[in-house]
């Protein structure tokens, strides 16, 4: 797939994932070639998913010779729909260990977004030897922060647009999603809303799923140090949905993290600052 461009369409594909009682559909973008392979997990947001979130980082990373999988999480984009009552971080890093095993995948690097990031986590605990190195942007672990009030400004926007999903809604939370909302077009509102739109089912079954269970993200920070894999932390100075200390939690727990933080960026540090981001990351996998 190197030297030709990647699309969504060309690059889309499923596995089927049983977990437990659940034989779930999950779609995945498998882009280039490579002995080694990056996944790449998308956050929480109505209309997400591994596209919509990475598409300034793929053709880098599959440049430079890695294979990057982009998993669409149950409940978002064109997976399965569920109702999650227990651990949403627990349940997408079982159904990340089926498609790695489909895929018989020994070991894959994981570069996760805010819920994204909390699922790697979840991983790593979970199967530390199927882990290469970790990348967490706004995300990684659930609790309390010291400093912002929970729900932050950001979630109760997201949480307000899964229950009204309209354009006034979705301009609202991405207004305080992004530090520089002048790169967001009426193209790029259009597209996230028809996501949204295509899957209403997607979208009722967050709003059971947190009608069931508010803390669908639990806070890992008493298990980060059984994490040994090198790992970047990424934030926003102007996170406005996962606030920055959390990346502090995250570096004071995991004993082989560092953390860089972008000033005038918000919660989506690998769009926002996407050439930057993208060398930080190639220099952090390939050293
Ligand atoms: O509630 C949390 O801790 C996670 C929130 C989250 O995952 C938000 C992510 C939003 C996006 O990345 C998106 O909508 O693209």
């Amino acid at each position: 797939m190197t030297g030709t461009t990647l699309s969504e369409a060309s690059t889309s594909k499923f596995v089927r994932i049983q977990d437990g009682e659940l034989d779930l559909n999950i779609h995945y973008n498998d882009c280039g070639e490579g002995a080694e392979t990056v996944v790449m997990l998308h956050g929480s947001g109505p209309g997400a998913s591994g596209w919509a979130n990475f598409n300034r980082n793929i053709e880098p990373l599959v440049a430079a010779g890695y294979r990057v999988i982009l998993m669409d999480c149950p409940g978002w984009s064109k997976s399965d729909s569920i109702v999650c009552t227990g651990s949403r971080s627990d349940l997408n890093a079982r159904v990340l260990k089926g498609l790695v095993d489909a895929l018989e995948l020994d070991r894959v690097h994981i570069l996760g977004n805010s819920m994204g990031g909390h699922s790697a986590v979840a991983f790593a605990l979970a199967n530390p030897e199927r882990v290469g190195k970790l990348v967490l942007m706004g995300g990684g672990t659930g609790g309390a922060s010291p400093f912002t009030p929970m729900p932050t400004e950001g979630i109760k926007l997201l949480q307000g647009l899964y229950r009204e999903p309209t354009i006034d809604n979705l301009k609202k939370m991405m207004n305080v999603f992004v530090f520089d909302t002048s790169d967001l077009t009426e193209e790029l509102f259009q597209a996230r809303l028809d996501n949204m739109l295509n899957r209403r089912d997607h979208l009722e079954n967050f709003v059971k799923s947190l009608a069931a269970n508010p803390k669908q993200f639990p806070d890992f920070s008493p298990r980060l140090a059984e994490i040994k894999a090198q790992t970047l932390v990424i934030w926003g100075s102007n996170d406005r949905f996962v606030p920055m200390d959390t990346g502090l939690r995250l570096l004071a727990g995991l004993p082989n993290a560092e953390l860089h933080v972008f000033n005038r960026c918000g919660h989506w540090a690998q769009w926002e600052h996407a050439d930057k981001f993208n060398r930080m990351v190639l220099d952090f996998l390939t050293h």
